[in-house]
């Protein structure tokens, strides 16, 4: 009997025991998750979110929540290449297109601005030239500088020879530096007009102007050819380097660029051809560019339908969706300065994309508000979308960096923009994915 009533509390003993190792493994996986919530970052967009709310509580959070939330439960798909051997070949053409194959000559010049025609600026399906052409871009001597006048930021406009023209963004940061402040804080970023040019082409609208980093000898290429009105603004800082300020809106003495050891660097971008007239048009969804004053697309969630009947939308439908486009592009470099967008004046133009300047300034931050026209309006060209598909799952960083490593031995975006891009592709198939389930995929994806 005792011995049967030892057995009986031996085993109420084991119970018990059990019992409390359970109840301390829960509390410790209470304990240790409660932790983790604590120091697992916020990601950029969610921080975004949170200051935007303290500063004034933007309509646009209301799609901004959704698609954070919805791109940390994202479907799988959208983090997996897409295994298609034809995309792939087309991807590998584009980098292979940028080698050099012939000296560097104006002629070859001359033949890159015949690739422009009203619809794009380099040939989609890709050009064996491109890499030739960039070298000749990167290395001809040029015969005159002055001021670039139009715009409002210090820009040189330089002449080849052959008279051909291109713009000259210096740099004004190295390539690591983090722009803080609104989005389109802080001047031009010489090596964002080089990246975009390349990202344009890997998302399938070429579009952007040909553009390259080149370093210019200023004592010896730049000053003997410089225009007096230039050479004004040039002078000598204590560490014995060329300065000058330019002359534009924005443009001040005490506000130079200087060379580093004697050479200038920045983005040398192909100017178009004079004959084909460009027309600006103001954006709908631009910045007021003053911090506490929001723009009615920031307050009105139905924004994009009162764009849409608007007279110049409805006689040109496809406008809107190149402006989807471009968002789109826009969000990915970090660019939430287009407030003017530009066109060819001929009503079968697309929008282009000229002036990507302020671009990749803080890989830390996604303003997803840049994304505003996708959004709201809830409708993609299915081109676009099937191209993004192709980029996804580390393949849009992937090839962006194989193609510039074709073209240059040094950085010109560094690891974290890389990453930055891919963070940003999910938060693009967050958003389509919110899309299509409010208003499905018939309506969002337009063929
Ligand atoms: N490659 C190009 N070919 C033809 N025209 C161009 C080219 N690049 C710029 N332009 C013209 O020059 C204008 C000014 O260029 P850009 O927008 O790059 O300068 P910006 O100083 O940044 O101007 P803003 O301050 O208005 O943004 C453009 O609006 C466009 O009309
Ligand atoms: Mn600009």
């Amino acid at each position: 009997m005792s011995f049967i009533r030892m057995r009986f509390n031996i085993k109420l003993c084991f119970v018990f025991l059990l019992l409390i190792i359970m109840i301390n493994v829960l509390l410790l996986f209470a304990i240790f998750s409660q932790e983790r919530k604590v120091m697992m970052p916020a990601s950029p967009a969610d921080k975004q979110l949170k200051d935007s709310k303290h500063e004034k509580g933007i309509a646009n959070d209301f799609f901004a929540t959704r698609i954070i939330e919805g791109s940390k439960a994202i479907s799988k798909f959208y983090k997996v290449p897409l295994l298609n051997p034809l995309m792939k070949k087309h991807l590998d053409t584009l980098i292979n297109d940028l080698q050099v194959h012939i000296n560097a000559s104006e002629k070859l010049l001359a033949r890159s601005v015949a690739w422009v025609t009203w619809q794009e600026l380099v040939p989609r399906q890709g050009e064996p030239l491109l890499g030739s052409v960039l070298h000749a871009l990167k290395t001809l001597p040029i015969s005159s500088v002055d001021n670039a006048s139009k715009g409002t930021q210090l820009k040189l406009m330089v002449s080849f020879q052959s008279n051909l023209k291109a713009i000259f963004k210096p740099k004004w940061y190295p390539l690591n530096t983090i722009i803080e402040g609104p989005v389109y804080a802080g001047k031009d970023r010489y090596f964002g007009e080089v990246a975009a040019f390349h990202l344009s082409l890997l998302l399938g609208l070429p579009r952007a102007p040909i553009s390259v980093r080149r370093q210019f000898n200023v004592q010896l290429e730049l000053a003997p050819i410089a225009s007096p009105e230039l050479l004004k603004t040039f002078s000598n800082n204590n560490d014995n380097e060329t300065c000058m300020y330019g002359v534009c809106y924005y443009c001040h003495p005490n506000d130079p660029v200087c060379t580093e050891n004697g050479m200038l660097d920045g983005a040398l971008i192909l100017w178009l051809p004079e004959y084909m007239e460009i027309k600006k048009y103001k954006h709908p969804w631009r910045r007021t560019y003053r911090k506490n004053v929001l723009a009615k697309w920031e307050t009105d969630s139905e924004f994009c339908a009162k764009v849409n009947v608007s007279q110049f939308y409805r006689n040109r439908p496809s406008v809107l969706l190149d402006l989807i486009d471009t968002s789109i592009f826009d969000f990915l470099i970090d660019n939430g300065d287009r407030h003017h967008f530009e066109m060819f004046a001929n009503t079968e133009s697309p929008v282009l994309l000229i002036d990507n300047g302020k671009s990749f300034g803080n890989p830390h931050s996604d303003h997803l508000d840049i994304l505003a026209p996708l959004y709201q309006c809830c409708r993609i060209r299915y081109s676009t979308y099937e191209r993004l598909l192709v980029l996804k799952g580390g393949t849009l960083s992937r090839y962006l960096s194989e193609m510039l490593k074709m073209v240059y031995d040094s950085t010109i975006l560094t690891d974290l923009h890389l990453e930055a891009l891919e963070r940003r592709l999910l938060l693009v198939f967050s958003a389509i994915v919110f899309c299509i389930k409010e208003k499905g995929e018939e309506f969002v994806l337009v063929r």
